[in-house]
């Protein structure tokens, strides 16, 4: 199959849909892999180390795309990538499409086959490939957040980790699934009072059992939301309801219940964030501040460790991607049922409930289009 690997196009975005470990993986399976030229530069992955493994480096974004049957990306294409898709050609990356209608139109209107990482499962209910950029931005978060509450970032001027005889600041965690662990534990790593709020009871079992009453466990109500907006230093929103759209769990009203110079973190912003007040932001400019309280809302937080988060990435997608390039999409979704829910678009229609139910479309099932 012919793949191809286009370089990173968002804002500081440096990681690589694929290695040089992997292109030779792929190639030694009698493929053939076209890689931008750059494309690894800023994951620390030269042109040469991709050559040396039997891609071909195209310096042309032009033949890149059209020459391609499977394309691999890390993140949703943007506007220039969508015009670039064609009918007949797969596409493997990342689509938070229930947050994004006209990149979700965009793609059915290219005709291509849009397959996303995020909404791949696996036999434990988690979801695989979303989960290793997931244990990034959670350990990010409270870096971010830790940051954000410095003065010149327009924070209260607390230090999370407090100093002998001044108390540590608080952190809440709203959701506790794979993002919200990997940040209360940082939290508590800083020496911060941690508290995790989920709406699943086992997980938050999980979560006592593991960390042994060092992280305070709070099932997730409104009184709940209230008592945390009205006492925490730092608020991580980690919430996820798999493909939906993320609940708006803090209003703007509420924020005039927080400490002024507070920090909001929204990691769930790729799909379309769970406080009222959240847009998507950049590495470039990643906070701004409404009603006194700092928000931090970058959605590709893992960019910035793109060393890290590309050999993560790459570690889990890769079964996938050998699947795809070995079998087709078709047979390789029909012989696994936790890939198939991978599949969100194809030739025009929606093949997701939830990203369908987001814009009023009508789904397909596919499993009706992999038989
Ligand atoms: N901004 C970024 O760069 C990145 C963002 N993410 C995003 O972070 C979000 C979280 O991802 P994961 O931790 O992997 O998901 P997960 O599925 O592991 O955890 C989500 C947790 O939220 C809980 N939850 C759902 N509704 C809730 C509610 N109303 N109140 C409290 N808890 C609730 C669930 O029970 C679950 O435990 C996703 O939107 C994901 O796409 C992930 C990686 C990078
Ligand atoms: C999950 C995601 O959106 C990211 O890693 O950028
Ligand atoms: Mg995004």
């Amino acid at each position: 199959m012919k793949i191809a690997v286009p370089k990173e196009i968002k804002n500081h975005e440096y990681r690589v849909a694929l290695t040089p470990t992997g292109a030779r993986e792929l190639v030694a399976r009698g493929h053939s892999v076209a890689v931008q030229a750059g494309a690894g530069e800023g994951a620390g992955f030269p042109d040469a180390s991709y050559e040396a493994a039997g891609a071909r480096l195209d310096a042309d974004v032009e033949s890149i795309w059209s020459d391609a049957e499977l394309i691999l990306k890390v993140k949703e294409p943007q506007p220039e990538e969508v015009a670039r898709l064609q009918r007949g050609q797969t596409l493997f990356t990342y689509l938070h499409l229930a947050a994004e209608e006209t990149l979700t139109r965009g793609l059915m209107a290219s005709g291509a086959t849009c397959i996303a990482y995020e909404t791949i499962t696996d036999r434990q209910g988690g979801l695989p490939l979303l989960a290793p950029m997931s244990t990034v931005a959670g350990r990010m978060a409270v870096q971010a957040g830790a940051h954000g509450l410095e003065k010149a970032q327009g924070g209260s001027g607390v230090l999370l980790p407090g100093v002998p005889g001044v108390a540590p600041g608080k952190v809440a965690v709203i959701g506790g699934g794979v993002v919200g662990e990997n940040a209360a534990r940082m939290a508590l790593g800083l020496g911060a009072e941690v508290t995790v709020l989920d709406k699943s009871i086992p997980r938050l079992e999980v979560l006592d059992d593991r960390y042994q009453g060092r992280m305070k466990t709070i099932f997730s109500t409104a009184d709940a939301l209230d008592q945390m907006v009205r006492e925490s230093d730092l608020i991580i929103g980690a919430v996820l309801i798999p493909g939906a759209a993320a609940p708006k769990l803090i209003t703007r009203a509420m924020l005039g219940d927080m400490k002024p110079g507070s920090v909001l973190v929204d990691v769930a912003i790729d799909q379309g964030g769970c406080f009222e007040t959240s847009r998507a932001t950049t590495h470039a400019e990643p906070t701004y501040i409404v009603d006194g309280i700092v928000h931090y809302c970058v959605a590709n937080m893992p960019g910035a460790v793109a060393r890290t988060s590309t050999q993560a990435l790459t570690n889990a997608t890769m079964p996938f991607v050998i699947a795809l390039a070995d079998k087709g999409w078709q047979k390789a979704l029909a012989d696994d049922a936790h890939f198939l829910p991978g599949l969100n678009v194809h030739d025009g229609q929606v093949t997701y409930a939830a990203v369908a139910e987001a814009f009023g479309l009508e789904v397909v099932d596919p499993a009706s289009l992999v038989r």
